[in-house]
């Protein structure tokens, strides 16, 4: 990368590298601005595109990324190449410098408004180990499984911010070997480490988005943790699929990093037998390098590789519209669990102590199966970089408080 005028350490979590965007507030200031951070720093990008007079400044002068997310492709490669150049040419520095804010004392808040929420299932290694834990006497694959990315509709209220906590949810779940539900706080809380997409450009309805037109409209990735309860779900779940078992809460991380910092990180996805069909093909890799991280109280439980997923995000774009339904601008959708081959790469609690059955030994010496009121999570996860740098998604983090 260039040298940049900011001094970054080389090693430095967001330099140039990724310059993600999210939304943030002062105390001095707690309007709500769009950011970008590079390393130590957040940059107001209203106020600085306004202090050069750059040509997408009212599209970035604004309280969160929707008017950005909306304004599409050309717009996105402008302002990253702009900030690239900013932050490298010294002739930038003194209209620049007076915009940076010491990133470590903002507030940041849900980068931009949820309109759907879509979560996949496309780890097969994920929806094996389920199948095995939920199911033992079927196959651990539905017959659809590697024919299409299985999707089911989340609830796109409870998308949460980092950091946010995360209340225990209450419900009905019917213990082994009862006939009868009883009611009361969840006793199998966990978690989905995964990758969320955000979506910019909309589609119309009754229009298809072919998997090539992927990076026109998907404007960048961030990491999600989808909560979910083990034991709401079993009890609920036929035949519609996951209801009050994961729709308390969905948490994303606050900076979202836009697809051009991932050409990096791109990978081929796995084969995939059999060939699927025909809108389901594209031309161009759109597997992704990501290295995911799950600490429990500061222990790293896991380390789930992405690059591994049978279904890109490509391909799931494709899929959630063939039937015509409509994208809309800030429209989530997430991966599926990431989970790798390894026991120590699983993306979920159920998967790491198998149903329950297998505790983790926390450095401490303290096991878990599932999570504990006062349990915090933190995910992170890097990419692969141009020239050897870095790409950093940050973290997504939540504490567990007790039901009420
Ligand atoms: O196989 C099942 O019944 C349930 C699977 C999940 O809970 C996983 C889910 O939310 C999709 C995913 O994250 O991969
Ligand atoms: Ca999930
Ligand atoms: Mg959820």
């Amino acid at each position: 990368m260039p040298d940049s005028w900011l001094d970054l350490a080389p090693d430095t979590e967001f330099g140039l590298a990724t310059l993600p965007y999210g939304v943030f507030s002062t105390d001095a200031d707690p309007a709500t601005r769009i950011g970008v951070a590079v390393g130590a720093h957040v940059l107001d990008l209203g106020a600085a595109a306004r202090a050069v007079g750059a040509p997408f400044a009212d599209a970035v002068a604004a309280p969160n990324l929707d008017t950005l997310l909306a304004a599409g492709r050309p717009v996105w490669d402008g302002v990253r190449a702009a900030l690239t150049a900013w932050f490298t040419d010294p002739a930038f520095e003194d209209r620049i410098r007076p915009h940076l804010a010491d990133r470590a004392s903002v507030r940041l808040h849900l980068p931009f408004t949820v309109a759907d929420y879509v979560d996949f299932y496309s780890s097969e290694h994920h929806a094996h180990n389920v199948g095995r834990i939920f199911r033992p006497e079927q196959e651990p694959l539905t017959p659809n499984w590697k024919h299409l990315p299985i999707g089911y509709h989340g609830r796109a209220g409870t998308v949460v911010v980092s950091g946010t906590d995360v209340v225990r949810p209450t419900g009905q779940r019917r213990p082994p070997g009862e006939q009868a539900p009883v009611f009361g706080p969840s006793t199998r809380l966990d978690i989905e480490a995964e990758v969320g997409f955000v979506v910019g450009t909309p589609s119309p309805m009754g229009e298809r988005v072919p998997v090539d037109s992927f990076a026109d409209h998907v404007f960048g990735v961030f990491l999600l943790n989808d909560w979910s309860s083990r034991d709401l779900q079993a009890w609920e779940y036929v035949p519609l699929g996951p209801f009050l078992g994961k729709s308390f809460a969905t948490s994303v991380s606050p900076w979202v990093v836009p697809l051009a910092a991932l050409e990096a990180a791109r990978v081929e996805q796995p084969a995939q037998d059999p060939e699927p069909l025909p809108y389901l093909r594209g031309s161009e890799p759109w597997g992704l390098d990501l290295r995911l991280e799950v600490y429990l109280n500061g222990n790293r439980v896991s380390r789930p590789p992405f690059a591994g997923m049978y279904w890109t995000a490509a391909q799931q774009l494709a899929h959630m519209t063939v039937n015509g339904a409509s994208l809309r601008t800030g429209d989530v959708y997430a991966s599926g669990t990431v989970s790798g081959p390894d026991k120590e790469q699983r993306g979920c609690f159920l998967e790491l102590t198998w149903g329950g059955r297998e505790p983790l030994v926390l450095a401490d010496g303290t096991e878990r199966t599932f999570l504990e009121d006062g349990d915090e999570v933190v995910i992170r996860a890097t990419a692969p970089g141009p020239d050897g740098a870095t790409v950093h998604l940050g973290e997504v983090s939540g504490r567990i408080l007790p039901a009420r």
